[in-house]
């Protein structure tokens, strides 16, 4: 992890080198728990599972790196001090259960390795014989996402959460998370400008580790707060330690005009992981398949956000290993069009 670490302005245009210019980030991991029985309808969501069944975070990590993952998210996203107090956890287990997150996910790193050096089955996008270059990213989901309501995909949190409620609110457990032995951490399904602004506060304040920032988005156009998604990448592009923006969370549909968007204010690499294009109820934490949505082949998209100009791609809510296996055909040139695949 060090050099990654190290020199936050080229690190990431260095790992997309080292990973033959694309990385392949991993899929829905909240949605591949529930499809292997986790049972997440908690205002904990995912992060449950690090309490309940850790066995089954490290199996869902393990599943995303051997689709060709150069990139595996922790299972932290709905991880909060405040969401694990509220369970009846004191601080400290809250605080050593947001570490855990990460643990797992470099352990289950580990794993991987080991089967690849034992099997001799991996490749890399760099070339037969090397090490795939794998970073672990420590999730960090929003405000919204600790309400456990959905209101990720609202963005309104009200009068009453300024900037600095927002600061308050996260400050402890990104400064944990950095320190964690993480390569870097994810912002996750950010809703509004307000909060991206308070993440790159929070950043200045003294956070060692690089970050990406990826909003969600629902017409292609604005972040669901109603914010223009190039006015909140500008805020991201403004700060030094963020070393990709991008979506997530979003119907494949709209990410196309969001990467031309995105192209207009930033140089630094892009990142796309849109969902299934499904739509989430919060009140029932169920999936709601959308009319709107086209049918159109998720994978098939790829190509296009590449030459569009996008260089890592992965998969939200409701995609799988699957997904992310045609993801990683894709861009390594064995499947140029690749058939209709079932998400
Ligand atoms: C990205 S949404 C599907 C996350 C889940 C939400 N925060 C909830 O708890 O229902
Ligand atoms: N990394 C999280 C994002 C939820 S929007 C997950 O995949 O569960
Ligand atoms: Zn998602």
């Amino acid at each position: 992890m060090g050099s990654f670490v190290k020199d936050k302005t080229s690190s990431m245009t260095e790992f997309l080198e080292k990973c033959g210019g694309y990385a392949v980030v991993d899929g829905g991991f909240a949605t591949e728990l529930q499809r292997h029985g986790a049972d997440i309808n908690d205002p904990l969501w995912s992060a449950k599972c690090l309490i309940t069944s850790p066995h089954l975070v490290t199996k869902v990590h393990l599943d995303y790196l051997e689709s060709g993952a150069n990139i595996i998210l922790t299972a932290s996203y709905q991880a909060t001090i405040q969401g694990f107090v509220a369970k009846g956890l004191s601080v400290g287990e809250a605080e050593g259960l947001l570490r855990r997150s990460v643990e797992i996910t470099c352990e289950a790193r580990e794993i991987f390795y080991n089967r690849c050096i034992k099997g001799s089955w991996d490749f890399s996008n760099a070339g037969k014989g090397s090490r795939r270059p794998v970073l672990v990213a420590a999730s960090v989901g929003s405000y919204g996402a600790y309400l456990a309501n959905g209101s990720e995909y609202s963005g309104i949190y009200g009068d009453s959460v300024s900037k600095e409620t927002l600061k308050d609110f996260h400050r402890r457990r990104v400064q944990i998370l950095a320190k964690s032995g993480a390569d870097l951490i994810a912002f996750e399904t950010i809703p509004n400008k307000l909060e991206a602004e308070a993440y790159v506060d929070l950043l200045e304040e003294g956070i060692d580790i690089p970050a990406w920032f990826s909003f969600t988005s629902k017409d292609g156009v604005t972040v669901p707060r109603g914010d223009s998604i190039t006015e909140c990448a500008k805020v991201a592009d403004s700060c030094n330690k963020v070393v990709a923006i991008g979506i997530n969370c979003t119907a494949p549909r709209y990410i196309q005009d969001l990467i031309v968007s995105l192209n207009k204010v930033t140089r630094k690499p892009i990142i796309v992981y849109p969902n299934s294009g499904e739509v989430y109820d919060g009140l029932n934490k169920k999936w709601i398949k959308s009319e709107g949505e086209s049918e159109e082949d998720f994978v098939s998209y790829v190509s296009r956000w590449r030459d569009e100009g996008a260089s890592m791609f992965g998969g939200c809510c409701r995609t799988t290993p699957n997904t992310i296996r045609a993801i990683t055909k894709v861009l390594s040139g064995e499947s140029p069009t690749p058939s209709k695949l079932k998400i």
